[in-house]
């Protein structure tokens, strides 16, 4: 049976993580749930003059190595299992980054695509209030994620400041420029994403000019990376976004795709001829991206996949029997914890930046970036061919001997 539950099949490969590493039943209690999970009713009031109560969560893995950090999502499908998990998740990442962070994530249950901007702004506030006690620049410091962007964490940075009553731009990250953003941090993800492809074709032996890039999903991550592999020369077949797949075995034209898309990713309802999701992921390429939500590819259609690469810019794209699927069939799967950790390197240098009151141009962040990012990639990859591990696993160790070793000296376990 495909297991699609996103906790237990993290908890899974923590215990498996932690064992190999060789910690006991004591370690992996502690780290197979957050130490904190927050739930939050907030009331807004919404344009026709009646108040709303949204459901909000804020999940802390562990802290252990320093504050809790990871983005806030709004989707009408995000509950509290898979916050939890996304919060282990933001750990490993920062792990395998070696950031000075434990993980954590937030959550709205609600549909910003069906909200007014004002509401949207109350929304953010709201959630800011009622969570603020949990939060700041050295507890936990949220980030975007799906469907929430720059504006929404100026609104959250405001009402922190506010509650606080001095201004604080290192509360949060992924901020507009003129807010204390960092040059560099919008398109993140996908830079590390685009470093992660480098990487893995060039341990397949595959040219990225003139490669079959296929990409799910056309919102922060998945719309940079196709421009990004754009312009290295590869010919990205395929992008999607929640209404269906856009194909063209000659190369998309990106550039008018990245112009005519909206403000939540979406672009295909403006086209005719459009393939589906699941078409999309078993198109034939050289790399895959899954770039939107989790569980996308499983036991039902990973023994169709016919990409060479799977890199995983999404959080939990695949679940953990198509994980084996894939790697049997000779697939190389750079996993998320490791290929999406982009976001979180570049919100740690806005931190810093902000910390300090110091700005550093593009260039330095890039290469900065660049430099964990393949640092990352070569730890895992040594570790899954030394160890015989598939590469999730590999992440996991990685991503998790830090925070175990910090917990254990400090004397929790
Ligand atoms: N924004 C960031 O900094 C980071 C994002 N991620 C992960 O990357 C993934 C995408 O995030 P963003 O690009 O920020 O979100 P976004 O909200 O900007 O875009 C999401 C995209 O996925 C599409 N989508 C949604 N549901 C879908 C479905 N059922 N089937 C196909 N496509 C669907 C949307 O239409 C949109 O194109 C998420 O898993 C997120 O957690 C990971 C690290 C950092
Ligand atoms: O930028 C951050 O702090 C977190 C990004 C995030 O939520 C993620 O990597 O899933």
């Amino acid at each position: 049976m495909d297991n699609n539950n996103v906790l237990t099949s993290t908890q899974i490969v923590i215990e498996e993580a932690l064992r190999k590493l060789g910690y006991g039943d004591d370690m992996i209690d502690l780290l197979k749930e957050p130490m904190r999970m927050l739930t939050v009713r907030i009331p807004v009031r919404m344009d026709d003059g009646k108040t709303r109560v949204f459901l909000g969560f804020r999940a802390q893995h562990n802290d252990a190595v320093g504050p809790t950090k990871g983005g806030v999502r709004f989707h009408p499908d995000v509950n509290e299992l898979e916050v939890k998990a996304l919060s282990i998740w933001m750990s490993l990442k920062c792990g395998i980054a070696n950031l000075p962070y434990g993980g954590g994530k937030g959550g709205v249950i609600c549909d910003p695509r069906k909200m007014s901007f004002r509401e949207l702004e109350r929304l953010s506030r709201g959630y800011v209030r009622a969570i603020s006690q949990i939060v700041g620049p050295n507890k936990d410091i949220p980030a975007p994620d799906v469907m929430t962007n720059a504006q929404i964490m100026a609104w959250m940075m405001d009402e922190y400041s506010r509650i606080r009553e001095f201004d604080s731009p290192g509360f949060i990250t992924g901020k507009p420029l003129v807010l204390g953003g960092s040059l560099g941090r919008e398109s993140a993800t996908a830079k590390g994403v685009a470093i992660m492809i480098d990487e893995a074709m060039a341990k397949k032996g595959i040219p990225v000019a003139g490669s079959r890039v296929v990409i799910q999903g056309f919102g922060n991550a998945g719309s940079f990376l196709a421009k990004f592999m754009h312009d290295a020369g590869a010919k990205v077949v395929a992008i999607s976004d929640v209404h269906g797949a856009l194909y063209n075995e000659q190369g998309l034209d990106i550039e008018h795709l990245m112009d005519r898309r909206d403000s939540f990713g979406t672009v295909t309802n403006l086209f005719q001829n459009t393939i589906s999701n699941d078409e999309l992921l078993t198109l034939d390429c050289d790399v895959l991206v899954p770039a939107a939500i989790e569980n996308q590819i499983t036991a039902s259609n990973a023994d169709r996949i016919r990409a060479k690469i799977i890199v995983e810019a999404a959080n939990g794209p695949t679940t953990l029997d198509a994980t084996r699927i894939v790697t049997d069939k000779g697939i190389l799967l750079i996993p998320d914890v490791l290929a999406s950790a982009g976001g979180v390197i570049v919100s740690y240098f806005e931190w810093v930046q902000n910390n300090q009151g110091y700005y550093w141009s593009e260039a330095e962040v890039d290469a900065k970036l660049r430099e964990m990012m393949v640092r990352g990639f070569n730890s895992v990859y040594e570790l899954h061919a030394l160890k015989k591990v598939d590469m999730r696993l590999a992440a996991y160790m990685v991503g998790v001997r830090k925070m175990a070793e910090a917990v254990r000296l400090r004397g929790w376990v």
